[in-house]
């Protein structure tokens, strides 16, 4: 497929004037053709206009139209082949079986929301029949349903070109809920998004849906990002990336005459917590594992283990070794931009040159932009008296905190900032110790995971890829899984609504088949 260049505003392509973005190849050191123009102001006006004008047209599509859209979008960039899996490893510096993963994540995310359109459980139709006898007073006739916020700004991740970009888990449950989007591309990935977006064109014609629905921006600057979020056309945000990023655009959002929801997620060091007996048992193999988790796709992941807490003492000292026995094994691999790189560096030289921080192992060294992984250790008194060992180190690069005993663990604990994951090592006899320990737990993180690492988030009903700030800007979401289709929807409620007006999801009839609450009752279709 050939990439032109060209942003896509509804259903035209056309090149940016504003300035001029280039991909790099992290692994080459080579800017990469071709020249990918910044969209102007008329340029996001015209993207802004065309989705508000789409939006009530595609709300009201039927489910099943819906969903057909997604499967379309799925099976488009499916049909794309291996000119898009060769143009993101080359863009992103990630190999091709982690691109191919990917993909497939990405197609899987489109198919659920379309299963999740179908069954129409996310509109929670709820139905509160009249009470015209009840006394002392009759009660009114009280029906509600979800709607779709609006259209809706989808900032691409840079570190997911894939699963978390252009069509990725944002723009997939936008789109479920029935709202336009208009994505911004990181620029590390722009014929990678260029390709995405095409495919997500496609989809709209095909689908005969107003070309509005979808529109994808570049950016040579923040000026365009930041004016998108302030638009008032545009009703929420998702982004992925850095804390300074997300916090910038919450500002510009908080700011607006009518504020919007900012679902940004941001900082995550994802602690890792050991318990006495899973390291008298185990020590070796977890922290063989550990470091596969800590060193995969060079550690750039925000569900990357940044953090490991537990008591000092024997088990402790076998897990650290063999954690860097594996991790000065580690090759040391592309980063996904120079910046990226750069900020990776300067954190790892933050850890190396403390007074109170032990270099415990660091990975092969590399050349260019390859990132080399660091293991590092310090007490739980200096961790807690130097907040900045605490900042996320975006990269393979992890720090060890040794408690002296569990009240000192749960010290730690308590004085974390939110995280998206926090992974607990446990034995059978350490059930009585853990037990108290998960409330705290609850408090800090949106996952929860025993037994293992959180990189490589299960995309599925039950998952929650959230968490308290700065984990992400709203703790009562998540970005990944069925649920976050929630994000993009508001109740509205129906009183005493002629029964020749009511939308058909709130008749007396279920022709449309979907779970309803009766009077507080489920009831699913037959
Ligand atoms: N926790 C996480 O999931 C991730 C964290 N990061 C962190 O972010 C750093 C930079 O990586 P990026 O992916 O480029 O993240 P970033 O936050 O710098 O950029 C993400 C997107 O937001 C836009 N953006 C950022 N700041 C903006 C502003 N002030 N106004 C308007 N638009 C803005 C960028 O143009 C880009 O499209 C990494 O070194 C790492 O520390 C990056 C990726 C994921
Ligand atoms: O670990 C994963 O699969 C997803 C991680 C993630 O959301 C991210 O790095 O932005």
């Amino acid at each position: 497929m050939k990439i032109t260049g060209e942003m896509l505003i509804g259903g035209a392509a056309r090149a940016g004037r504003d300035g001029a973005i280039k991909a790099f190849d992290p692994t080459a050191g080579q800017p990469m053709e071709p020249v990918f123009g910044g969209a102007t102001r008329e340029d996001l006006e015209e993207a802004c206009a065309l989705a508000k004008a789409a939006f009530d047209t595609y709300r009201h599509t039927s489910l099943e139209a819906r969903a057909a859209f997604l499967e379309a979008i799925a099976d488009n960039i499916l049909e794309v082949g291996d000119a898009l899996v060769e143009r993101c490893m080359a863009e992103s510096g990630l190999p091709r079986a982690r691109l191919e993963g990917e993909r497939g994540r990405t197609v899987h995310q489109l198919r659920m929301f379309a299963g999740v359109v179908r069954d129409g459980g996310f509109l929670e139709a709820r139905i509160d029949p009249a009470q015209p006898d009840r006394t002392p007073a009759p009660r009114v006739d009280l029906r509600l349903r979800n709607v779709a916020l609006g259209p809706v700004a989808v900032f691409g991740a840079s570190n997911f070109p894939l699963a978390f970009s252009v069509a990725g888990g944002d723009t997939a449950s936008a789109l479920a809920a029935g709202c336009p989007v208009v994505a911004k591309a990181h620029s590390a990935h722009p014929g990678t998004s260029e390709i995405v977006g095409r495919a997500v064109q496609k989809a709209v014609r095909s689908a005969g849906l107003p070309d509005g629905v979808f529109s994808l921006l570049f950016d040579s600057g923040l000026a365009i990002g930041q004016a998108l979020v302030a638009d008032p056309r545009i009703k929420a945000v998702g982004f992925t990336g850095s804390r300074r990023g997300g916090q910038a655009l919450i500002a510009i959002a908080q700011a607006r005459e009518e504020p919007i929801p900012v679902y940004a997620e941001m900082s995550s060091i994802n602690p890792v917590i050991l318990f006495p007996s899973a390291l008298a048992e185990r020590a070796e193999a977890i922290g063989k594992a550990f470091a596969a988790s800590l060193t995969l796709g060079a550690g750039q992941f925000c569900t990357n283990p940044g953090l490991v807490l537990a008591v000092e003492g024997e088990g402790l000292d076998r897990f650290a070794a063999a954690a860097a026995a594996a991790i000065s094994e580690a090759s040391a691999a592309a980063m996904l931009t120079p910046g990226i790189h750069a900020a990776y560096c300067a954190g790892v030289s933050t850890l190396e040159d403390h007074p109170q921080v032990t270099t415990v192992a660091r990975g092969r060294p590399g050349d260019l932009f390859q990132g080399q992984a660091g293991l590092f250790s310090t007490t739980a008194e200096a961790f807690t008296a130097n907040p900045e060992l605490q900042h996320e180190v975006f990269g393979a690069s992890s720090l060890v905190v040794r408690a002296p005993d569990l009240e000192g663990l749960r010290a730690l604990i308590a004085a974390l900032e939110g995280q998206l994951t926090v992974a607990l090592h446990v034995a059978d006899g350490d059930h009585d110790q853990v037990r108290p320990f998960l409330p705290l737990l609850e408090r800090k993180a949106g996952r929860i995971l025993f037994n293992g690492f959180g990189t490589g988030v299960e995309v599925g009903h039950a998952m929650v890829h959230g968490g308290p700030f700065p984990a992400t800007s709203d703790g009562r979401s998540t970005s990944v899984g069925s649920l976050a289709i929630m994000r993009f929807l508001r109740p509205v409620c129906y009183q005493d609504m002629p029964k020749g007006l009511l939308p058909a999801e709130l008749g007396d009839a279920n022709p449309l088949a979907i779970p309803r609450r009766i009077d507080g009752r489920l009831e699913l279709p037959a």
